[in-house]
């Protein structure tokens, strides 16, 4: 079985470092900072939406300061790395899905170049035969296509798709790839409100879905 994961919220809580480098970016242009609570509110849909919130919320609309930050908050984000964790039995859960023969990849929309590093520094790379991310292709989550693509960058077939957020929901309905639930990332709506096949808060819990619901495709299908 293919199975797709999402990265920020998902694997790892990233969120620290992504509001350390909000906070310089912000700081850099002599603006106000702001607390991990509204930054992580501002993850799911890519960095240079994020970087335009963080204006947002200083009520500023200005493309050429965006695209200024968007570029500082580029340069900085492939080291922002240092206060991330993995989720409790993330990296173990990868190793037993591998073991299990599953072939993994990642679907992200935070740029490929810094999910790569923070992926390398976390020591998981090497566990995904595809890594797709928010600058892969022209389009980004909830659109299907970067979903497609990193199931197709895994040799195609049926796969699972394991995300934390609305626009992972958004992005399986639209691919029509069953969703798993992590429901200790960054959502904002009830995880039972998301269209969804299981969901799982302990990692401990993930190789036994991932098996069940193979399964279930494979009776199916
Ligand atoms: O970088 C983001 O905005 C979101 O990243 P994710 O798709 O891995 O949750
Ligand atoms: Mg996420």
């Amino acid at each position: 079985m293919i199975v797709i994961f999402d990265l920020d919220g998902t694997l790892i809580d990233s969120a620290p470092d992504i509001h350390k480098t909000a906070n310089e970016v912000l700081a850099e242009e002599g603006l106000g900072l702001l607390d991990m609570d509204t930054v992580r509110g501002f993850v799911g849909h890519g960095m240079p939406h994020l970087v335009r919130q963080l204006l947002g919320a200083h009520g500023i609309e200005d493309e050429a300061r965006a695209a200024r930050m968007i570029s500082s908050f580029g340069a900085r984000y492939d080291g922002a790395v240092g206060l991330t964790r993995f989720y409790a039995g993330a990296a173990e859960a990868l190793a037993a899905l591998k073991a299990q023969g599953h072939v993994l990849g990642l679907c992200t929309n935070k740029p490929v170049a810094p999910a790569r590093a923070v992926m390398r520094h976390m020591g998981i790379l090497d566990c995904f035969t595809a890594v797709i991310g928010g600058d892969s292709g022209p389009r980004r989550k909830p659109d299907p296509e970067p979903l497609w693509m990193a199931i197709a960058d895994c040799g195609g077939g049926p796969a699972l798709f394991v995300g934390d957020s609305e626009v992972d929901a958004a992005t399986a309905t639209a691919a029509g790839v069953p969703l798993i639930v992590h429901t200790e990332g960054y959502r904002k709506t009830p995880a039972e409100d998301f269209p969804h096949v299981a969901a799982f808060s302990d990692f401990a819990a993930l190789p036994g879905i991932v098996a069940a619901q193979a399964e279930a495709l494979e009776t199916a299908g």
